[in-house]
C-alpha cells in the first residue's frame, strides 16, 4: 500500500514557516505582507475558497484585504480596482479569483496585476520567468508550486532523471508543472485528450502527475508500481449512498485501486488542496521580503 501524502500536515508546516517570517519583518521595521483577493460573482465554491484564503492569511499575520464585488461589475471597474491596488503600498499580492464572469476578459485582467504582486503567477512576465528557469525571482502559480513541495517530501530534493507525466495541459497546473518538474531535471512528458495510449504512457511515470478535471479517469493499471502520485483534481460528484442529493469529492485519480500499486499519493480532500492555500501565504510573503530589500525565504 501507497504511502499517504499528508498534505493538509505540509501545508501547516508551510504556514507556521509564514507566520514566523512575517514575524521576523515586523521587527525589522518592515510593512507586513498584504494580500488582496477580488471575487466577483458570487459562485458558491468560490466563496469557500476565498473565505478559507483570507482565514489563512490573517493567520499568518497578514494584512488581508477583500473586494467582494458583484456580477455586473464591468471590466473597466475590475481594472480600477487592479490599478488602485497596484499603486498600495500596503499590498503585496493581488489575487483575482477565476473564473471571471463571461463578459470580462480574465487575460486582460490577469496581464493588468503588476508582475511583483502576481501571486498567482499568472501574468507572462512570471510565466516566462519559469519557461526560462528564472526561478528565484519568478512567482510559480501555487498548485504546481505546492505539488512540487510534496513531491519533495517523498522523493527529496533530487529528481534528476526520473520519469514525469503531466496528464493535463493547463495554463494554470499542467504547463506550470511541467516547467517546474522540467527545472528539477526530469524527463517530463505532457499528456492530453489527443494523446495516445495513455494509459501505456502514465505506465512510464516515476512521478504521475493528474490535473485534467475528470473524476477518477486514472485507473490503478495506469500507475508503475511504487510511482510517485499527485492528484491535482478536486472534482465534487453525486453519492446517493450518502442520501439524497448528497455529494463527496473525489480526484482525477481512481484512489482505492492508485493507493495499492503507488509508493506515496496525495488524497482528495486533503492532498494538493491545502497546498494551493498554504503556497499563495509563501508567494505574499516573498513578495513583501522583495518589496523591503531583504532576500527572498524559500520553501
Ligand atoms: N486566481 C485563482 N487562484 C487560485 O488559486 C484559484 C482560483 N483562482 N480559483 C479557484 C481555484 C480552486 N482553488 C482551490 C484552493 C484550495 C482548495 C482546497 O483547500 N481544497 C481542500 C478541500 C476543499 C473542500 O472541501 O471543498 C482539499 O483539497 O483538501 C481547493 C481549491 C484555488 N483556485
Amino acid at each position: 500500500m501507497a504511502e499517504v501524502i499528508d498534505g493538509k500536515s505540509v501545508a501547516e508546516d508551510v504556514v507556521s514557516k509564514v507566520k514566523a517570517l512575517t514575524a521576523e519583518l515586523s521587527a525589522k521595521g518592515a510593512t507586513k505582507p498584504g494580500l488582496a483577493v477580488v471575487i466577483v460573482g458570487e459562485d458558491p465554491a468560490s466563496q469557500v475558497y476565498v473565505a478559507s484564503k483570507s482565514r489563512t492569511a490573517k493567520e499568518c499575520g497578514f494584512h488581508s484585504l477583500q473586494h467582494t464585488l458583484p456580477a455586473d461589475t464591468s471590466e473597466e471597474q475590475l481594472l480600477k480596482i487592479i490599478g488602485d491596488l497596484n499603486a498600495d503600498k500596503s499590498i503585496h499580492g493581488i489575487l483575482v479569483q477565476l473564473p471571471l464572469p463571461g463578459h470580462i476578459d480574465a487575460g486582460k485582467v490577469i496581464q493588468t496585476i503588476a508582475p511583483e504582486k502576481d501571486v498567482d503567477g499568472f501574468h507572462f512576465i512570471n510565466v516566462g520567468k519559469l519557461g526560462t528557469g528564472e526561478l528565484e525571482t519568478a512567482f510559480v502559480p501555487c498548485t504546481p508550486a505546492g505539488s512540487m513541495l510534496l513531491i519533495e517530501r517523498v522523493r527529496g530534493k533530487d529528481l534528476s532523471g526520473l520519469n514525469a507525466v503531466v496528464v493535463g495541459r493547463s495554463n494554470i497546473v499542467g504547463k506550470p508543472m511541467a516547467n517546474l518538474l522540467l527545472a528539477a531535471n526530469c524527463t517530463v512528458t505532457i499528456a492530453h485528450s489527443r494523446t495516445r495510449d495513455l494509459p501505456a504512457l502514465a505506465r512510464t511515470a516515476d512521478i504521475l502527475v493528474a490535473a485534467v478535471g475528470r473524476p477518477e479517469m486514472v485507473k490503478g493499471d495506469w500507475v508503475k508500481p511504487g510511482a510517485t502520485v499527485i492528484d491535482v483534481g478536486i472534482n465534487r460528484i453525486p453519492a446517493p449512498e450518502k442520501g439524497e442529493g448528497k455529494s463527496r469529492l473525489v480526484g482525477d485519480v481512481a484512489y482505492a485501486e492508485a493507493a495499492k500499486v503507488a509508493g506515496a499519493i496525495t488524497p482528495v480532500p486533503g492532498g494538493v488542496g491545502p497546498m494551493t492555500i498554504a503556497m499563495l501565504m509563501a508567494n505574499t510573503v516573498a513578495s513583501a521580503y522583495l518589496a523591503a530589500g531583504l532576500k527572498r525565504p524559500s520553501f
